[in-house]
C-alpha cells in the first residue's frame, strides 16, 4: 500500500521531471535509486503483497510487480506505458512483467504501452485480485500473507530467490551499464522531444 498525496494514484511512476532536462549532478543519484528500490523489494526474502489502491503506470507498476502477489481495487489502470512516452522500459522492467504475464501479453502491453483497467488487468494476471476498497484490499493482503504461516520461512524465501535470481543476478552485475544506457537513452534530442510531447498532453489535459 502506497502512501500518496492523491487519493486515486498508486504511484504515478517516476518524476518525468527528472528525465526531461536532466540535470548531470541528480541523474545518477535519481536511477542509482531506482535500482536499489528494485533490488531491495524485488529481492526481498519476505513474502510482498502490492495493495494497489490507485492508478500505477510505468515505474508504479514495476513497483507493484515487484511483489509476489498484486489486488487492485476497481475503477484505475495498470500497466507499463512507456513506449506511450516515447522511452522504452529497461530490460528489468520487462523481466518483472514477464514473471507476472504469459510472453505473448506482455509483447503486446509492452510495445503499446497498453494500460490495463482493473478487470482486464485480472483477466491477463497482471493482478491476482480485485478489492471492492482500501480495507478489503488490507483484509485480502493479511490473508495471503497468512498462508505463509504453514510454510518453512527458509524453504519460502529460498524458493523466491532461486526463482528471481537470474534477474537480480544480472541488475547487480550490470548497474552501472544499466546507469549508462539510461544516461545516454535520455539525453537524446528525440527522447526529450517525446517527453515534453507527453507533458504537453497532460498539461493539456488537467487544463480541460
Ligand atoms: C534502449 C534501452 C532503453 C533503456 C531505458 C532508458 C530509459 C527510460 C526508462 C524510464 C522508465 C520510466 C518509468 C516511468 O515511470 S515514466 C512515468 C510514467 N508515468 C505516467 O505516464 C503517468 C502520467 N500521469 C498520469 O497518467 C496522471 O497524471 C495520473 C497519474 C493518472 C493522475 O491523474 P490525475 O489525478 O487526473 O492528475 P493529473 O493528470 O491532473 O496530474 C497532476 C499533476 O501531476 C503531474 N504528473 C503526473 N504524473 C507525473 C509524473 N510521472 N511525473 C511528473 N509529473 C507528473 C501532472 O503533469 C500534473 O502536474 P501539474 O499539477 O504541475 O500540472
Amino acid at each position: 500500500m502506497s502512501q500518496q498525496s492523491s487519493p486515486t494514484v498508486f504511484s504515478a511512476g517516476l518524476d518525468i521531471m527528472e528525465m526531461y532536462k536532466p540535470k548531470p549532478d541528480r541523474v545518477k543519484e535519481f536511477w542509482t535509486t531506482l535500482q536499489d528500490v528494485w533490488l531491495a523489494l524485488y529481492g526481498s526474502s519476505f513474502p510482498t503483497v502490492a495493495a494497489i489502491n490507485g492508478h500505477s503506470p510505468a515505474g508504479g507498476c514495476l513497483l507493484s510487480l515487484c511483489c509476489e502477489y498484486r489486488i487492485m481495487c476497481p475503477n484505475y489502470s495498470i500497466g507499463l506505458n512507456e513506449t506511450k512516452l516515447g522511452i522504452v522500459a529497461p530490460k528489468w522492467f520487462m523481466s518483472s512483467m514477464l514473471g507476472a504475464i504469459p510472453y505473448r501479453e506482455a509483447e503486446l502491453a509492452l510495445t503499446s504501452g497498453r494500460m490495463f483497467s482493473t478487470d482486464e488487468a485480472l483477466k491477463i494476471g497482471l493482478i491476482d485480485e480485485v478489492a471492492s476498497d482500501k480495507a478489503d484490499a488490507i483484509a485480502k493482503s493479511e490473508k495471503f500473507l497468512s498462508q505463509f504461516a504453514k510454510i518453512h520461512p527458509i524453504a519460502r524465501k529460498l524458493t523466491k530467490l532461486n526463482l528471481r535470481h537470474s534477474a537480480l543476478e544480472w541488475m547487480q552485475e550490470n548497474k552501472e551499464l544499466d546507469l549508462n544506457i539510461f544516461i545516454s537513452f535520455v539525453g537524446q534530442p528525440i527522447v526529450q522531444k517525446s517527453l515534453e510531447k507527453y507533458l504537453e498532453g497532460l498539461k493539456a489535459k488537467q487544463a480541460k
